[in-house]
């Protein structure tokens, strides 16, 4: 008989991927991590319940988030949507050198009581600080595994060796190293960057051994078809979905992207028509 850990894993993961193993989950902790003014393009979306509200209704899949957003708008997100509760960000404001450290806010207890459905944490894959943050994931994961519950790892391999190495750190290779490292570390679930092409991207699946690879949205494409495009080869490259930020909020009617993204993901159409059908071309 299977241990119950790893059926509360499982259906907890079903909260977020659909049948056909993809998901598109909204990303909300920019408010945090970037600062409030990467909602100036639409100010109204800096009360989180505003945009919270919009995107559940238009469908996405998931919404994460950190513990104090959850405490404060985590019950606009339905029963129809996963909650994913990151617990690990660091300020703009910080110094240059802290920049590449992710610190933890709250407790794999908080995530829970918060009602998440997973729980969340970034690695800065090649860091000076890289040991402080596979720690602090190898003790999220280890306890969240205990409880049941599913841990995202935000893959995202930065720091200056990477630099000097491989000149950026969008580096097909830099970026399958990440995704392998998560998969390694015991993430259920990894995002990461886009590297460019389908083709190195299904490196980075392939690299995941199995474990869901989404991509991170990255900054705001003004054409909304460009954005579209990168999502469509992620999917052909194998990849689980995507998990995506400022392409949704900065639009003053997030609605019809969201619509087209998941037309794109779970209706495997293709970008162009699936622009032209929400009315974005
Ligand atoms: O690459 P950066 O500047 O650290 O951005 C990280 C941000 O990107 C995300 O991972 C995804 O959001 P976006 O789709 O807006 O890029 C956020 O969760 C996070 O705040």
């Amino acid at each position: 008989m299977e241990p119950y850990q790893s059926i509360g894993i499982r259906r907890r993961l079903r909260r977020f991927f659909r049948r056909d193993g993809r998901a598109l989950i909204f990303a909300m902790d920019h408010g945090f991590e970037h600062g409030p003014t990467d909602f100036e393009p639409v100010w109204e979306h800096v009360n989180p319940r505003v945009i919270i509200r919009k995107v559940v209704r238009a469908g996405v899949d998931g919404v994460m988030m950190l513990p104090g957003i959850a405490r404060i708008a985590g019950d606009a997100v339905k029963p129809t949507a996963g909650l994913m509760i990151k617990l690990t960000s660091k300020t703009n404001l910080r110094p240059k050198e802290e920049q590449l450290l992710q610190s933890q806010l709250a407790l794999v207890e908080d995530a829970i009581k918060l009602g998440a459905d997973a729980i969340a944490a970034t690695v800065y894959w090649g860091s000076p600080q890289e040991d402080v943050m596979m720690r602090q994931f190898a003790e999220i994961a280890s306890y969240a595994h205990d409880l049941g519950f599913p841990v995202v790892q935000f893959a995202y391999p930065r720091g200056p060796y990477i630099n000097e190495k491989y000149g950026k750190k969008e580096d097909y290779r830099v970026v399958m190293y990440g995704a392998r490292a998560a998969a390694e570390s015991g993430a259920d679930m990894i995002k990461t960057y886009w590297t460019g092409s389908k083709e190195t991207f299904a490196k980075v699946v392939d690299a995941a051994a199995g474990v869901p690879v989404l991509l991170s949205g990255g900054a705001k494409a003004e054409n909304p078809l460009d954005f579209l495009k990168v999502v469509w080869e992620v999917i052909e490259a194998g990849g689980a979905g995507a998990v995506v930020g400022r392409n949704i909020f900065q639009r003053k009617n997030p609605e019809p992207m969201i619509r087209a993204l998941i037309r794109v993901i779970h209706r495997n159409e293709d970008p162009e028509e699936a622009a032209k059908a929400e009315g974005l071309l």
